[in-house]
């Protein structure tokens, strides 16, 4: 960019040789005869032409690398960034959003940095050089003329602070319009399946329409100012002509004069005419600055960090007194009082109604978020003093809203473990009974799922996840509702599986079907937040509580006869929920 600036110094200097040679050639050779001297000046003239043009060409290409190189870099460091930000981030940021940023955005910032900021320099070199060299041809004259600067000043300033306001809302209307239609995109099938086309497309009409009068606004204000700062700059002709016509018939200024002055003419000219456009050049790219430093300032509350030295985790998690509840809505508690333990080796099933705060629970254990007070332990060490790469890399979740890749089935299953040799992710896939049903797909584990790729069942995928989750050889395992799209048999064989393989593992299983966890060795209730039982499956059968209810339900749905009805129904509550 240095080198490219002086090469605009360089351009500008050169620039004024030639209206003053102009000059020379009328009152030196037309009007004094000396036609020897035409020669030298022409060679002069063309020289510096050619080098100013090259100069031009030189610092063009410059500036549109500094620009290309710019983009690359804040595109890099607004990916990179993305990478370190948290849940909270975005549960709050919507991606169309986060999309526009990183299109429309960082284009502002490529034409301002490989367009406008020379622009920029080259209308201020050629303003001042003018005024200098201009007022040493005839100072009355460019006094006159630089009169009418204040009034330029103050038009520009009034057009910029109107500009500001509107490219910053055309910004945030166009950030709107790309959410819209990226969640249309992603929601597809619910718009079909509700046939809400019609209601799609008035909604992005409304946004599309906004966007248009956004622009139409920006344009109005560019209408406003423009044809005067147009109008204020071809005046300066007028009144160059009329006052240095009259100079030059009074005697004070000789004809050369007035023409090297009206060669520089231009030079006042252009800067003033373009001081338009630039200022909204430059509100566009400060509007999208602003959203981009906001998503670059943007802090995780938990940070990404790696660890100086590998801590092998064994697996005991130990929740103490934990309470929680999301930055975004503060007012709600979503877990209160939770306290348990489950040591390596020991699966822990978890059951609850919807929105009891299952996941959140699991959330805790791989610091997706922190708890608001009380203790999650992790091989007895608060979590939060493990590194969170390294505590992430061996307590893996298997999420109940699975995704994958638009990648081969096995660049999914070996996402996080890339090391992992073939025969163990097919073992893997075994024991996740995603094996058969991969091998017999067009190109086995070379298949290309996702969008561009063939599509898969619900179990299918949360077997495919499954295997990811496995194939990491995490130490500590949780299943989010992994296996609810699995009929009961496959969902059988699966556990079976899976408990030979998590011998020395922590599982947690969340399930909403009681033949899910009835097998682990410490079951936890959950209903609003809080714990209300806890023990094994046959200690809460005993209690004839929720856990008793579900149980009871389920087998009526299944057909088989429920177990006999207690004549204490209500034991709900008590010892049993406080215990362990
Ligand atoms: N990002 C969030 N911001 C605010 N509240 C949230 C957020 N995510 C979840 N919640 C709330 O927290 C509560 C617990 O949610 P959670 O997803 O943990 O429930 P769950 O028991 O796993 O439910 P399900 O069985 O339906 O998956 C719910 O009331 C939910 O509305």
């Amino acid at each position: 960019m240095v080198l490219a600036a002086l090469l605009i110094v360089g351009n500008a200097l050169g620039i004024i040789v030639v209206p003053l040679l102009g000059g020379k050639i009328i009152d030196v050779v037309i009007n004094q005869g000396h036609t020897d001297q035409l020669p030298w000046m022409l060679a002069v003239m063309m020289g510096t032409t050619v080098a100013r043009t090259l100069m031009r060409y030189l610092y063009q290409i410059l500036f549109e690398r500094v620009g290309q190189n710019t983009l690359y870099d804040v595109r890099k460091d607004l990916f990179n960034k993305l990478q370190t930000l948290d849940f909270n981030f975005f549960n709050t940021v919507r991606t169309g959003d986060i999309m526009a940023r990183m299109t429309g955005d960082m284009d502002a910032i490529r034409h301002f940095v490989s367009w406008v900021s020379y622009n920029v320099i080259e209308c201020v070199l050629w303003f001042f050089t003018a005024v200098v060299v201009m007022s040493t041809i005839s100072w009355p004259l460019m006094l006159a003329l630089v009169a009418v600067t204040p009034i330029i000043g103050v038009l520009t300033i009034m057009m910029s602070n109107s500009a500001h306001p509107v490219f910053f809302q055309i910004r945030q209307s166009f950030a709107r319009l790309n959410s819209m239609v990226e969640e249309n995109i992603s929601g597809n099938r619910v718009v079909k399946a509700f046939t809400r086309e019609p209601y799609e497309i008035q909604k992005f009409d409304k946004l599309n329409n906004e966007y248009k009068q956004k622009n139409m606004d920006s344009a109005a204000v560019s209408r406003r100012y423009l044809p005067i700062l147009d109008f204020l700059a071809s005046m300066l002709t007028v009144v160059a002509l009329l006052l240095g016509g009259y100079f030059v018939i009074n005697g004070s200024m000789t004809l050369g004069d007035l023409v090297a002055f009206n060669g520089f003419l231009w030079m006042l000219n252009q800067p003033m005419r373009m001081s338009g456009w630039l200022i909204n050049d430059i509100q566009r790219f400060s509007a999208a600055t602003i959203k981009i430093r906001q998503m670059l300032g943007a802090k995780s509350a938990i940070p990404v960090a790696d660890a100086a030295h590998y801590e092998h985790i064994k697996g005991t998690v130990e929740f103490r007194h934990v309470n929680f509840e999301y930055a975004d809505d503060p007012t709600q508690p979503v877990l209160h009082d939770i306290n348990f333990k489950v040591t390596p080796g020991q699966t822990m099933g978890i059951l609850g109604e919807t929105g009891s705060g299952k996941s959140t629970l699991m959330n805790l254990i791989t610091r997706f978020y922190d708890p608001t007070t009380g203790e999650v332990l992790i091989d007895g060490k608060n979590a939060k003093q493990y590194p969170v790469r390294q505590l992430r890399d061996q307590v893996t979740i298997v999420m109940q809203d699975q995704f994958l890749f638009s990648d081969t089935i096995e660049d999914n299953i070996n996402y996080g473990n890339r090391e992992a040799n073939p025969h163990f992710i097919r073992d893997m896939a075994s024991v996740a009974d995603a094996d058969n049903f991969i091998e017999e797909m067009p190109d086995g584990y070379d298949t290309v799922v996702g969008e561009r790729g063939v599509g898969l069942s619900g179990g299918q995928k949360q077997r495919i996840s499954l295997t990811r989750a496995l194939v990491k050889d995490p130490s500590i395992l949780i299943l989010d509702d992994t296996t609810s799209a699995l009929d009961m048999e496959t969902e059988a064989k699966i556990q079976k599986e899976l408990r030979r393989i998590t011998k020395d593992k922590t599982t947690f299983i969340i399930a909403t079907r009681i033949s899910s966890i009835r097998q682990a060795d410490q079951i936890i209730v959950l209903k609003k937040g809080r714990i209300i039982e806890r023990g094994t499956h046959e200690e809460l059968l005993a209690l004839h509580g929720y856990y008793y209810d579900t149980y009871e339900k389920q087998l009526g749905a299944l057909g088989v006869s429920p177990a006999p009805h207690p004549a204490h129904h209500d034991n709900r509550t008590g010892e049993a929920i406080t215990n362990g």
